[in-house]
């Protein structure tokens, strides 16, 4: 089998990019071939090129993730994680945050594989997360912010930038074909994993191999509504609001009727005025911990 690591020096603010050369030199002397990206959309160009069955790690955040997976999706290939980026939410769903990325790096080549669902979202493919709405308009935002505004400042810029003018869309709201909501919407997070954001708890249910999409939806919400909510999303104590829902699915359908924003993993999607998202049951095969720990030895990885 072949392995595949592709390096993004551009992630986790320069951390990946100073580490960059010796990651090249681990993953060379464990028999794999090393890439390092050099621009958007090249990790997926080489994921695509790596050959039937290859295991192919992505060394970044969930951009870089995102990235791969648009490689590998379809194919019999398999997607390893070393998590070294700002926002590490694929790797917190399978169970790898906080892995020293040696460690990390040693479990993504050689650790027995497992499977999860895959998201797809108007033929595009995500791993842990799809958000509509206030999410992705924050997501936007932040990327016009002033360029000496950096991590949370800049997204505490946005998210008030963004609150000032805030306008909810209406929308509608089918789940496996029946319509569950049709009115103002804050924001719709369809969830593989539990959260996005960075570790926002905004599915806490969400299960990768239930074959289910969980599905969160905030309706009607005012200026101050939003900021009284967030501290209680922080802590993943959103679900008891009157004006958030939540359900279970396979196949989402969104409506409005002007173009809405919205992020798969972070990284934002074409706008448009509909989005149908559905789940792909174990389609896409990983190296998590789970087979790890279900397996007969136990790993240095366990401590
Ligand atoms: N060589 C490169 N130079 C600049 N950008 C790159 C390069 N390779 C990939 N990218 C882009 O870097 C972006 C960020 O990557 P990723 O999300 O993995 O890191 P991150 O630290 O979590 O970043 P962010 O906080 O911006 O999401 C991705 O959108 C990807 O397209």
């Amino acid at each position: 089998m072949e392995r595949w690591v592709i390096v993004n020096p551009a992630a986790g603010r320069g951390k990946v990019g100073r580490l960059s050369g010796a990651i090249l030199k681990a993953a060379r002397d464990k028999g794999a071939k090393a890439f390092l990206t050099e621009g958007p959309g090249h990790a997926a160009e080489l994921a695509g090129k790596a050959p039937p069955g290859a295991r192919v790690v992505a060394v970044g955040g969930d951009g870089t993730v995102h990235e791969v997976l648009k490689g590998l999706a379809g194919t019999d290939k398999t997607l390893g994680v070393v998590p070294i980026g700002s926002g590490n939410d694929f790797a917190r769903m399978l169970g790898l945050k906080g892995l020293p990325w040696p460690l990390a790096l040693e479990h993504a080549l050689f650790a027995p594989e497992e499977a999860v669902d895959l998201g797809v979202v108007n033929g595009e493919p995500f791993g842990a997360s799809l958000g509509l709405g206030f999410d992705a308009l924050v997501a936007k935002k932040a990327l016009s912010a002033p360029p000496f505004l950096r991590g949370m400042p800049r997204y505490l810029y946005a998210l008030f930038a963004v609150l000032k003018d805030l306008r909810l869309p209406e929308g509608r709201v089918f789940l496996d074909g029946e319509e569950v909501y049709r009115g103002p919407l804050l924001l719709l997070a369809a969830m593989n994993g539990p959260a996005y954001g960075g570790g926002i708890p905004i599915a806490p249910m969400a299960d990768p191999r239930d074959g289910r999409l969980a599905v969160v939806l905030a309706g009607r919400f005012s200026r101050l509504g939003v900021v009284l909510i967030l501290p209680r999303l922080l802590l993943g104590r959103h679900l008891g609001h009157k004006e958030v829902r939540a359900f279970s699915g396979r196949v989402l359908e969104a409506h409005f009727a002007a173009p809405v924003p919205a992020h798969a993993d972070g990284e934002l999607l074409p706008e448009a005025e509909r989005y149908r998202a559905e789940i792909h049951p174990l389609a896409l095969k990983v190296v998590g911990r789970r087979a790890l720990e279900k397996g007969p030895k136990l790993s240095p990885l366990g401590a």
